[in-house]
């Protein structure tokens, strides 16, 4: 794995993201935050539900499919770098509505787990350069983390535009292809196990005696704080690990509960099953 630098910036590129919602949206939001020129930018969604949080959050002009069935259409006329954030199971219809109208050489990126650069190009145009990425959420805060692979027109220069895009708002790692369902299994499902655990920790809180609402206050700070400490240059897991478990203090305790109820393997069949879980979908959309 590669971790990658960005270059300088360029001439603003424009952009167009097609079905702007989790994820996309973060992706769009980590973009503009780093001071995007939102002129640059076009957004759609099928319905008009959350069309106006995304104008007023962003300032990018939005299309709704189901106003304006051309919406995707228009959106990538002018688009250098396509977004594709719908769900697997959407996108190679997504790539068929619009392959006869993107620049041959606009970079089509797709945010989708489980959806291979060869099933993509199968429904574009022979010669379109194609990046698989797998974002993940805190990308919408500047805490991001995304592994890119590229198909083969991609060129040097179409992927340094899209590590540069991403790279505003988290880290960026190249891989290989076929290390994206591991990827997805660990920093794209990844903040959700997080969650998972500030909500056990709220419960534990409350089990204990805590009220509801501080157990929960205490958890959300305390994971976030943990995040914190981790995203700083050079961060160490274990040693930060290791500065909060005093000897034969109380994390220990803990510490050595979670090991003897296998909570590193619990973790590990979890990611596990996520990895399997893309490769079953690639297989049922393949
Ligand atoms: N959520 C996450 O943390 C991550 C998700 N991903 C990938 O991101 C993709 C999207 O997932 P997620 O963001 O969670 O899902 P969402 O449902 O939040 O977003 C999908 C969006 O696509 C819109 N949409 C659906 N069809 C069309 C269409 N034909 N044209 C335009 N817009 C359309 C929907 O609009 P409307 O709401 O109006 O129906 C919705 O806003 C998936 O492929 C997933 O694998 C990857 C990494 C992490
Ligand atoms: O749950 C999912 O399928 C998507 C992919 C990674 C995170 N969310």
């Amino acid at each position: 794995m590669t971790s990658v630098q960005s270059t300088p910036p360029h001439a603003t590129n424009k952009l167009a993201f097609l079905g702007t919602g989790s994820m996309n949206g973060a992706v769009l939001r980590g973009i503009i935050a780093s001071g995007y020129d939102r002129t640059a930018v076009v957004a759609t969604l099928r319905s008009d539900a959350k069309a106006d949080d995304l104008r007023t959050e962003t300032g990018v002009t939005v299309l709704i499919g189901e106003q304006d069935p051309e919406a995707n259409i228009n959106a990538v006329k002018d688009a250098d770098v396509v977004f594709l954030g719908v769900k697997p199971v959407g996108i190679t219809a997504l790539c068929d509505q619009i392959r006869g109208s993107l620049k041959p050489t606009a970079v089509v990126v797709s945010v989708a787990a489980a959806i291979t650069i060869e099933m993509m190009a199968a429904h574009l145009e022979a010669g379109q350069p194609i990046v698989r990425s797998m974002p993940n959420t805190p990308l919408k805060v500047g805490s991001g983390a995304v592994g890119l692979s590229s198909g083969e027109f991609v060129t040097k220069e179409d992927l340094a535009a899209v590590v540069e895009l991403f790279s505003g708002s988290g880290v960026v790692h190249v891989v290989p292809e076929e290390q994206q369902n591991a990827v997805s299994a660990i920093s794209g499902s990844g903040p959700a196990y997080a969650f998972y655990l500030a909500e056990a920790m709220a419960a534990a809180g409350v089990e204990l005696g805590l009220d509801p609402a501080l157990a929960t206050d205490l958890a959300r700070a305390t994971v976030a704080g943990a995040g914190k400490m981790l995203a700083e240059a050079d961060a160490d897991p274990s040693a930060l690990r290791k500065a909060v478990t005093s000897p034969k203090g109380t994390t220990e305790q803990a510490l050595a509960t979670f090991d003897a109820e296998g909570m590193a393997k619990i973790v590990a069949h979890g990611a596990a099953a996520a990895a399997a879980r893309a490769a079953a979908i690639t297989k049922e959309l393949g």
